[in-house]
């Protein structure tokens, strides 16, 4: 039988996320200075840049989690803060967050990590909600097995993939990732990079993926955007930064640990 495909909402259709004229300081320190940045739906884009310049700050703007000094940040169409309560919550409903240590619960098991956003935004009884929570494990490739342990006695590849089903519990169409495969062996984060790009396709999101790992942003980034003097210096995808002049974004891939053959 043909499968009946349920055509997007109109706001689906927005990017979901453009960002125009962000500017952030914290006292004389001005971190971001007229950024301007755009994510198309479905893109999983990698964004990378030097030690502090800006990523977690810009992370948490999008977020809804610090007010910018000045600029626009429109998630799916809406400008976010400002608006009703009510539609800040649809469009957190609509966004999953990875955090770069997992923050789960430790007081909760790996089910009950999973149900929370469900418990908070959704009218599923308990029981539903566990039905739920076991469908996201597997989904994230946890074994039911792990249910009812506490995040203390999981590895920390199980954490990262607990934090990501609770990431993907209210079927969010945003997923935010900040150092996905930090703290990861070589083996445990080329699965867990292969785990994003098939859950990305299968479900259609956008990833908006904050790391340091060349390796991800090779096997998995459709662009790449690099945040350098206050700004989003340049996006694209891999190949076209390789050949950038920018002096930053030459040494990131032609530097000694860069992936470019001399
Ligand atoms: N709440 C805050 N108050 C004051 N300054 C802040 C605050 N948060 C961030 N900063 C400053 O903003 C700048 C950017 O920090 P941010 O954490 O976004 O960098 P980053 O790119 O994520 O760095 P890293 O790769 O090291 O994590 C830094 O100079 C930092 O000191």
């Amino acid at each position: 039988m043909k499968r009946q495909v349920v055509p997007p909402l109109k706001e689906e259709c927005e990017d979901p996320i453009v960002i125009t004229g962000l500017n952030n300081s914290f006292g004389s320190n001005v971190v971001h200075e007229n950024l301007d940045l755009t994510v198309k739906r479905g893109e999983i884009l990698g964004i990378v840049g030097g030690s502090g310049s800006g990523k977690t700050v810009l992370l948490r703007s999008i977020l809804g989690l610090q007010k910018p000094t000045s600029g626009d940040i429109h998630l799916f169409g809406h400008r976010l803060y400002e608006g009703s309560d009510e539609k800040t919550r649809q469009i957190q409903a609509k966004t999953g967050v990875l955090f770069q240590s997992g923050a789960l619960f430790s007081t909760l098991t790996v089910a009950e990590n999973i149900m929370a956003p469900m418990m908070e935004f959704t009218r599923l009884s308990r029981r539903e909600a566990r039905a739920v929570a076991l469908l996201k494990m597997s989904m994230a490739g946890l074994p039911l097995t792990a249910a009812d342990l506490a995040p203390s006695e999981l590895s920390g590849g199980m954490i990262k993939r607990t934090a990501l089903a609770r990431a993907l519990a209210l079927d969010a169409q945003l997923l935010f990732l900040d150092e996905p495969t930090a703290g990861l062996d070589p083996i445990g984060a080329a699965a867990f990079d292969t785990l994003i790009r098939e859950l990305a396709g299968s479900l259609d999101l956008t990833v908006f993926m904050i790391t340091h790992d060349l390796d991800s942003l090779y096997a998995i980034c459709d662009e790449i955007a690099v945040l350098a003097d206050r700004h989003v210096v340049e996006k694209g995808p891999v190949s076209q930064l390789e050949k950038s002049s920018h002096p930053w974004i030459h040494q990131y891939f032609h530097g000694p640990r860069g992936r470019v053959k001399k």
